[in-house]
């Protein structure tokens, strides 16, 4: 099969290049940005010279949907939503790395991304790419909308404990950490070196586009859940979400059955691992992986549960579940070209 990656000068782009590269059943028959084009992307990356030959093409989406059967758009939010319709009238699959997708009301859309949200028709056709709980059959689907990073982590670590009604559906505060490549390549005073080396900053307080999106799901789980308190946290590191989520236990519990309850939750779901009693994980633990890894505490003190999950925000929270989700849609097993092992150290 042949595929597309328009957006592929960028983060999520460059680790599309790099899974798909060597996925047995897909080819990367072209890859588009916005400018460098004619230009052989290992201008834009030198680590991919000698391996990838690709030269970057514009966005001509005539001659893309022609020549392959999907695209992944790995573009900033609003871009994806004017490129995928000429996409899908011709038959092309489309898998969106962006917000565009993600939202089924097109007012929330707009009230936290700041622009106009795509079309009703478009958004009623798009199937929230969470893999691990999608429910309907992904060979069917033409449209996905990949989930925002910190959404994948926050969503891995709650989905137990709010579809088996285990916490008071009012009381979630999730407090959580990323690396600076989550803000894409682009340069900016608050992504510079120098802001961000040997530094922890707090942003979009109350503010972050992600808020609703982690919403939406957890009432589709809970149709009690309310609105919770969502924090985000820019850490001294290149990949990497931590995300620790806290939530009042609805009776006194313990976290031997609460692990419990997750390892059965996960049982069939290979990339999401449940540490034993005691052991919590850390970003470097799925660094350039598709492994989403969680833990948890109950306080009988407070009887509070503490659930703590680490993805890397580029693989497991972009490019690697864009590709898990491709692998369903195409019927083949989902670690298909994504079951590697974390760098670690
Ligand atoms: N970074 C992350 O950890 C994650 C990112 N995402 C989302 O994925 C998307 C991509 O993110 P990321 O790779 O970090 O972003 P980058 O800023 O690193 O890259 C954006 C890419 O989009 C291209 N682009 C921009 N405008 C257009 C356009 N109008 N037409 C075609 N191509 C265009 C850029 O090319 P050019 O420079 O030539 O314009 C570049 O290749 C974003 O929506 C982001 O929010 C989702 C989850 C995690
Ligand atoms: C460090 C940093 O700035 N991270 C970005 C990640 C969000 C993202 O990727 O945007 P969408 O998923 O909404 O498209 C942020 O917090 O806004």
């Amino acid at each position: 099969m042949k595929v597309a990656i328009i957006g592929a000068t960028g983060y999520g782009g460059a680790e599309l290049v790099r899974i798909l590269h060597r996925h047995p059943r897909v080819s990367i028959h072209s890859v588009h940005a916005s400018s460098s084009q004619g230009e052989p992307l290992s201008n834009s990356f030198p680590h991919m010279q000698t391996i990838v030959h690709d030269q970057l093409q514009s966005v001509d989406l005539q001659k893309i949907a022609a020549e392959v059967d999907l695209v992944f758009t790995a573009t900033p939010s609003g871009v994806a939503k004017e490129l995928a319709p000429a996409l899908l009238a011709e038959g092309v699959k489309v898998i969106d790395l962006s917000g565009d997708f993600r939202m089924n009301d097109r007012e929330i859309y707009k009230k936290w991304y700041g622009i106009d949200a795509a079309d009703e028709k478009l958004l009623n056709n798009a199937v929230y790419g969470l893999t691990e709980w999608i429910d309907v059959d992904l060979s069917e689907a033409n449209l996905i909308a990949n989930p925002g990073c910190y959404p994948t982590s926050v969503l891995l670590g709650l989905a137990p404990l709010v579809m088996n009604q285990k916490v008071d559906e009012n009381t979630i505060i999730v407090d959580a950490k990323t690396g600076v490549s989550g803000a894409g390549k682009g340069f900016s005073a608050a992504t510079h070196f120098a802001e961000t080396n040997d530094n922890f900053k707090i942003y979009k307080v109350n503010q972050h586009q992600h808020t609703p999106e982690i919403e939406q799901m957890l009432q589709v789980w809970n149709s009690q859940t309310g609105a919770i308190t969502f924090t985000t946290h820019l850490a001294p590191m290149t990949r990497g979400i931590m995300a620790t989520m806290y939530a009042t236990a609805t009776e006194k519990t313990s976290t031997k059955e609460l692990l419990d309850l997750f390892k059965e939750s996960y049982h069939d779901k290979y990339f999401v691992r449940i540490r034993k009693e005691g052991e919590f994980p850390s970003t470097k633990e799925v660094y350039g992986s598709n492994f989403c890894d969680i833990s948890l505490a109950y306080d009988e003190r407070t009887n509070r549960i503490t659930v703590v999950s680490v993805i890397d925000n580029l693989v497991k929270g972009a490019s690697g579940q864009a590709v898990q989700n491709m692998n369903k849609m195409l019927g083949i097993d989902e670690k298909t070209g994504i079951d590697f092992m974390p760098v670690f150290p």
